[in-house]
């Protein structure tokens, strides 16, 4: 089945409302329309950007979409500093990050947290990429392809295959985020073939087959071609490339299959 690939730009702890406007408005310009049938494209500001950004998507009728990058497993309380998925799905948030490496090790997230939030961002109307990936020192003792799987399984667990339909899976190794140095592809394929075959086993095979797997490290204009030329790899959830819009746009009309006119 043709899965039709995704590119996420999870911009982190980067870029104020004004810059954020300043981005979206740059890449809506640079990536012709045509591309947006080939390759679906979504920005993970900060919270403090989202209704500036749905502003704009809204008023100009810009084809990308937006989300978020963590969300409170709770709809609403005393949960201090915390942002819930109802508030999110208010904003016409698409997508919502949830299990990413950074917040697993400076938030203390562990499977369970990382499940009831992937449970309540369903909840909610809202798609979850629920990010897995293993650390340099799993991947040095070859204990990647478990080490992913299981962290999948754990965020998926005690859903149904209907529930899980509207979820997007992101592997990204911790040693290559922010490193500059990516999984090669056939790294990349390797766990995302596993990924999928556990999806398979646990959901059937139909329903393993429709799901988005994004490869996330180091992705540039410049590695997303041959990333996305593997079998199970659709797309990329990219970080430090996603704050410029020019390199952005390049990397989304590499994903669509071939570079802007
Ligand atoms: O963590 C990432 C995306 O979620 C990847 O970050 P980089 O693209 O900066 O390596």
């Amino acid at each position: 089945m043709a899965r039709k690939p995704l590119v996420a730009g999870n911009w982190k702890m980067n870029l104020n409302h004004l810059e954020a406007i300043a981005l979206v408005q740059k890449i809506a310009f640079s990536l012709p329309e045509k591309y947006y049938a080939k390759v679906d494209v979504t920005v993970l500001p900060p919270f403090t950007d989202i209704r500036s950004i749905q502003t704009l998507v809204d008023g100009d009728k810009l084809l990308l979409t937006y989300g978020a990058q963590d969300l409170s497993p709770h709809d609403s309380g005393a949960y201090t500093g915390d942002v819930s998925g109802p508030m999110l799905a208010k904003l016409g948030c698409t997508y919502v990050a949830v299990g990413h490496s950074e917040r697993r090790e400076y938030h203390a997230e562990d499977d369970e947290l990382v499940n009831r939030k992937v449970r309540a961002a369903l909840k909610h109307g809202l798609s979850p990429i629920l990010c897995v990936g293993e650390p340099l020192e799993v991947r040095e003792a070859g204990g990647h392809l478990e080490h992913a799987t299981a962290q999948l399984i754990a965020g998926l667990k005690g859903l149904k295959a209907d529930q899980v339909r509207n979820t997007v899976i992101a592997y990204e190794p911790v040693w290559a985020i922010g490193t500059g140095r990516v999984a090669t592809p056939s790294d990349a394929e390797e766990v995302c073939a596993a990924l999928r075959a556990a999806l398979a086993d646990k959901y059937g095979a139909e329903l393993a087959d429709e799901l988005r797997i994004l490869y996330g490290g180091s992705v540039k204009s410049g590695n997303i071609s041959d990333l996305v030329k593997c079998d199970n790899v659709d797309g990329a959830l990219v970080g430090g490339a996603s704050l410029d819009g020019e390199e952005f746009t390049k990397l989304c009309a590499m994903a669509a299959g071939g570079p802007l006119p």
